[in-house]
């Protein structure tokens, strides 16, 4: 071992001292907090007197409890705190940090050495840091500067200095393996390493090998809005969950996980990335898909179709002219001309076209839908929508008070009396005693009074129809969103004649869709936009960060959904026009139109171009697929040429998949994907291929993402990776189509470290240039 080496490790040692005495010391307090939490929870209720005789005993009862509560919500948040330091240092132990810079500061005269890990560390008397967190200010030179003049940002101003070296290390298990002088680029042999590995069934943080461009990603704190445009595989989701665990880091006074949400493509991806931010030692932020969401807000009164059916049936259409039909219907109803038309028709309701629903009362009508336009429509027309429809209920809700006066001495109400069980007869008989003022020892001194009875009968029978009330359920938003479609030259008028050209068949199409209770996924956004705009926005004010993946996947309309649905939030918003699937984003190649969101004062926009995912082979193919790929740069990492191997029928091509996935498996590779276009082309193949061992197929809703060999559809291979791919069939009958160019680049850019193609029959025409240039084998 050389004497720097030595010098080095015996520091390695004296860090993994300290870290291993803290360790003691966190899991003997995680321990007695722990007891802590289960002694208070145990001894809870022996603790408060629970007395309500008297309003001072009710107070007191009601601050003992409180109190009580309080040292339970201190002991677990002290628990959770200790636990958290005792993981992350559990995780440091492994490898206490992973670079240095040497930083001489303007003004001093001899540098010092900053050691960066995934979290602070200092010496036992906590005055000295051992270990600089990577989020802390200075950290930022390790990542952002090259040896010279160098400064950092803090709260207090930026630090200026020279930066006169910056090295990284490789420590496994507390034994320092190597240190590289990274003064140029950092890290390339470390990112070889990492990057070369094979793939994990959970992604991991990046830290020790940020880029550059991915730490200006990081650490960027202007405006409201990010946008991060960046080639497969650049980085753009690790960069977006270590900017989160920054968030974190820098505002953790204010800021916690439950305040951020990420948007994620499907649930498999939101298990894949799940790891990221505990392995930094932060809780996960909340995670949801846009479906998810959608399905949650619209309940069940529809039957909603998923952005993978619809998918489907764009690529399982038959006939050209029920395609482009949808393909139509997808893109406009996805443009910000039909948000323009949704508000204008809003407001076109301000004077008529209310739809309501009739509330009936044992079977029949008791307020009818035109009762309430008559009475919505005589409100004061200056007030908003919303404001009337509130009116409108305080009304409903005196009407059905005339209702209940009106009916208890009917004769039904004896009839249902007569019929009460013994249990509802008790029941009724203690609520009326409590309401006289009986007391729980003595309710059985109170008399009934049947009249009492029959009132609290027919309360009782109006209350789903309150509650109705009060959740609108009277404005009929079906009929509404309906009626929009009913005259297809109105819309145009307010799309600014800007219609498309089967206009009256896709709104005949969307009427029939709509009477059979089902909403494409086209209609469900505008559906619950129109909601909004008539109920008042239900925004989320708690929510400060809005990240959003894969958001070449989301329509103009669903971004001004999401800003009017998290007002005081930030965004930050990640894809690549290369992987954009939909059809509503046909013919879209980048975010411009999303500077207009919040305006460009507060826009910023950066494009990854160096690609880590792939071997240099394999992006030198896939590069070569899409129009401008020759602007993605790979990172330097050897691997074979992607291959390509026509056959004549899928029995032939069956037998050559299976021995391939054997040699792959045999050459040791972990995650292999045969990927397929569609579902229904996936379980063809699944089928087809059984007598693989242990063959998955991955279908929409499979949750958790695994290892092994799985069959897969292209568009839910996304955003994960795999150490080797299987395009199932390249042939020009799956992926002639040029709406599909940007399927079949996503499929294949899923790579890490081999690829195989094979083509039932003629190949796809995206393969000709790479072909022709040698990027394939054949
Ligand atoms: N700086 C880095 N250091 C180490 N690994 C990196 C770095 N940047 C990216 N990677 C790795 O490259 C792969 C691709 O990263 P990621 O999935 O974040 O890219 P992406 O741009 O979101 O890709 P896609 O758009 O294709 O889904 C991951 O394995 C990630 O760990």
């Amino acid at each position: 071992m050389n004497p720097e080496l030595r010098r080095e490790q015996k520091r390695v040692d004296l860090v993994m001292g300290l870290i291993a005495k803290e360790i003691d010391r966190l899991k003997t307090e995680t321990a007695r907090r722990k007891d802590e939490v289960i002694h208070i929870r145990r001894h809870f209720w022996d603790e408060v007197k629970v007395n309500t005789d008297t309003f001072d005993d009710y107070l007191e009862t009601i601050i003992g409890l409180r109190q009580e509560a309080q040292a339970l919500s201190v002991s677990q948040g002290s628990h959770r705190h200790a636990y958290r330091r005792l993981s992350t240092l559990q995780r440091m132990e492994e490898s206490p940090y992973f670079g240095r810079i040497d930083f001489t500061e303007n003004g001093e005269s001899v540098p010092e050495s900053f050691y960066i890990g995934i979290s602070s560390l200092t010496d036992s008397a906590g005055e000295d840091f051992l270990v600089y967190d990577w989020r802390a200010p200075v950290s930022s030179v390790y990542y952002d500067c090259q040896p010279g003049p160098a400064e950092y940002a803090t709260p207090g101003g930026a630090v200026r200095g020279t930066l006169d070296g910056k090295w990284q290390y490789l420590i496994r298990h507390g034994i320092l393996e190597s240190m590289f002088d990274t003064s140029l680029t950092i890290g390339d042999e470390v990112l070889q390493e990492v990057l070369g590995k094979r793939s994990d069934k959970q992604m991991h943080n990046i830290v020790a090998t940020i880029q550059q461009d991915q730490n200006w990603i990081i650490r960027h704190d202007r405006g409201r809005l990010l946008i991060v445009h960046g080639a497969a595989g650049s980085g753009k989701t690790s960069a977006a969950l270590q900017r989160i665990a920054y968030l974190l880091y820098k505002y953790r006074e204010y800021l916690n996980a439950d305040q951020i949400i990420l948007f994620s493509p499907n649930t498999m991806f939101s298990s894949y990335v799940s790891n990221v931010l505990p392995e930094l030692g932060e809780e996960n932020m909340q995670q949801v898909t846009f479906q998810e969401y959608l399905e949650h807000r619209l309940g069940h009164e529809y039957e909603v179709e998923n952005s993978f059916g619809q998918l489907e049936s764009v690529l399982s259409a038959e006939d050209t002219g029920t395609k482009r039909l949808r393909v139509e219907s997808i893109r406009f109803k996805s443009s910000v001309r039909f948000i323009g038309a949704i508000k204008s028709y809003c407001r076109s309701l301000e004077s008529s076209g209310m739809c309501f629903r009739d509330i009936t009362f044992r079977g029949r009508p008791i307020v009818t839908a035109e009762q309430m336009t008559e009475q919505f429509y005589s409100l004061d027309p200056a007030l908003r929508l919303y404001n009337r429809l509130e009116k409108l209920k305080d009304w409903l809700l005196g009407e059905l008070r005339g209702v209940q006066k009106a009916e208890w001495k009917k004769p039904w109400v004896q009839d249902e009396i007569e019929l009460l069980s013994e249990d509802a007869y008790h029941k009724a008989h203690r609520y009326l005693a409590g309401k006289r003022g009986f007391t729980n020892e003595a309710v059985a001194d109170y008399e009934m009074e049947p009249e009492a009875l029959a009132k609290l009968m027919v309360h009782q029978k109006l209350k789903p129809l309150r509650r109705n009330v009060r959740a609108y359920e009277f404005v009929d938003f079906g009929a509404l969103y309906g009626q929009l479609f009913h005259d297809p030259a109105q819309i145009g008028k307010w799309a600014e004649g800007k219609t498309p050209a089967e206009w009256e068949a896709i709104c005949r199409m969307t009427a029939g869709m709509l009477e059979e209770g089902r909403l494409s996924h086209e209609d469900a956004t505008p559906f619950l936009f129109l909601k909004e705009l008539i109920l008042g926005f239900q925004s989320n004010n708690t929510i400060r960060h809005v990240v959003i993946d894969e958001a070449q996947d989301y329509s103009p309309f669903q971004f001004e959904f999401l800003k009017h649905l998290f007002p005081a939030a930030k965004m930050t918003v990640l894809g690549d026009f290369n992987q954009a699937i939909y059809a509503h984003a046909e013919g879209r190649t980048d975010f411009g139109a999303l500077a207009g969101l919040y305006g460009p004062d507060q826009t910023e926009m950066i494009n990854l171009t160096r690609s880590y995912r792939s071997t240099r082979p394999i992006i030198e193919f896939t590069r070569k697929l899409i129009p401008g790929g020759a602007s993605i740069i790979p990172f330097d990492r050897n691997g074979d040429r992607p291959s390509l191997e026509q056959v004549s029928g899928y029995e032939e091509l069956h037998s050559r998949i299976g021995r391939k996935v054997e040699d792959l498996q045999r050459q040791g590779h972990q995650s292999i994907a045969i990927i397929c276009q569609s579902a229904g082309e996936s379980l063809h193949a699944y089928e087809s291929l059984s007598g693989i061992d242990g063959l998955k197929l991955i279908k929409n809703g499979t949750g958790e993402y695994g290892q092994g060999t799985v069959v897969i559809p292209s568009y839910l291979s996304k955003g994960i990776e795999f150490d080797a791919v299987v395009i199932y069939n390249a042939s020009r009958h799956v992926y002639g189509d040029e709406s599909v160019r940007r399927l079949f680049y996503t499929a294949c850019t899923r790579a890490m470290h081999a690829l195989q193609l094979y083509s039932v029959g003629e190949p796809s025409p995206f393969l000709e240039e790479a072909i022709h240039e040698g990027a394939l084998e054949i």
